[in-house]
């Protein structure tokens, strides 16, 4: 059987502008990527930063498309966005005049959701990620974790088969982070998505996923896909302090170093060029 996301021969090429002049030139960010992800699994990509994490969360967001290669989702090839995957990005992207129960509501508007079933379901989904009680406030009354709550209620509540995540807790606060990566797995736990989620956060990556894919520096390539064993972390009194825990992420360490030193060496060929 073939599987719910597949990645096949994926190229990203942009056009960039040679600088001091009017040409320009071919810079490939994403090179022949293979990956297949399962339905319901719940996969990390880490990798140093320019790499093309964010480009390949967008090449199956039908964001932009493949130069070469494609993107085949249940069998069929990917041409742009859909209602079958929601996308989380760092920057929670509510709507300011809208409550966090009409931002949900927004979500649904597009889907056909009938108008008296709407507020039903926002509140259904508002429950899911933890913000009953909150469902009249405005975006800049809600702290930063429950304002990508709203983020994550709205795209759950159209029901997506795939969710993709990119680095959506990357600006809070540590315990706020941690809370909402237990949060995260609950709700992985009871709908079933499959999540892609991208991180710059190693202990991130080992706590959510059930596989890490490790890519190299530009073009981002799969370097190595490492299997993470720790059972049901949702269950556990301290999940992040188990020696098991620690082997994983000094893996993980070890396989992004070289890159992370590749990377920057590039940069400073750019910026020395
Ligand atoms: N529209 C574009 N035009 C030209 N270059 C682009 C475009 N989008 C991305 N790039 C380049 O492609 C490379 C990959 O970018 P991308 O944002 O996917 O990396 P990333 O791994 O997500 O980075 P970070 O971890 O820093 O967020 C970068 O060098 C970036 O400058």
């Amino acid at each position: 059987m073939s599987a719910h996301i597949a990645f096949r021969g994926v190229s990203k090429r942009f056009q960039v502008k040679v600088r001091g002049s009017r040409q320009h030139s071919e810079f490939t960010a994403v090179d022949t990527v293979d990956l297949d992800v399962e339905r319901g699994e719940f996969v990390v990509l880490v990798g140093p930063s320019g790499c093309g994490k964010s480009t390949l969360l967008d090449l199956l967001g039908g964001l932009t498309e493949p130069s070469e290669g494609e993107i085949l989702l249940d069998g069929r090839r990917i041409t742009g966005p859909g209602l079958d995957r929601g996308i989380v990005f760092q920057q929670y992207a509510l709507l300011p005049w809208r409550t966090a129960q009409g931002n949900v509501e927004f979500g649904l508007e597009a889907t056909g959701v009938p108008r008296r079933h709407r507020a039903e379901r926002a509140r259904e989904f508002l429950d899911l990620v933890g913000l009953t009680g909150f469902e009249d406030r405005h975006p800049h009354q809600l702290s930063g974790g429950m304002r990508q709550r709203v983020a994550i209620a709205r795209s759950l509540a159209y029901d997506p088969q795939v969710l993709l995540m990119d680095e959506p807790f990357a600006a809070l606060d540590a315990q706020t982070r941690e809370s909402m990566q237990d949060e995260l797995l609950r709700i992985w736990q009871r709908t079933g998505k499959t999540v892609v989620f991208i991180t710059h956060s190693i202990d991130e990556a080992v706590h959510l996923g059930q596989r890490v894919v490790v890519l190299t520096s530009r073009p981002g390539r799969v370097k190595e896909t490492v299997a993470i064993d720790l059972g049901d972390r949702t269950r556990q009194e301290d999940p992040r302090s188990s020696p098991e825990f620690a082997r994983y992420r000094h893996r993980i360490w070890d396989l992004l170093h070289d890159e992370v030193s590749r990377a920057q060496q590039q940069e400073k060929e750019v910026v020395g060029a």
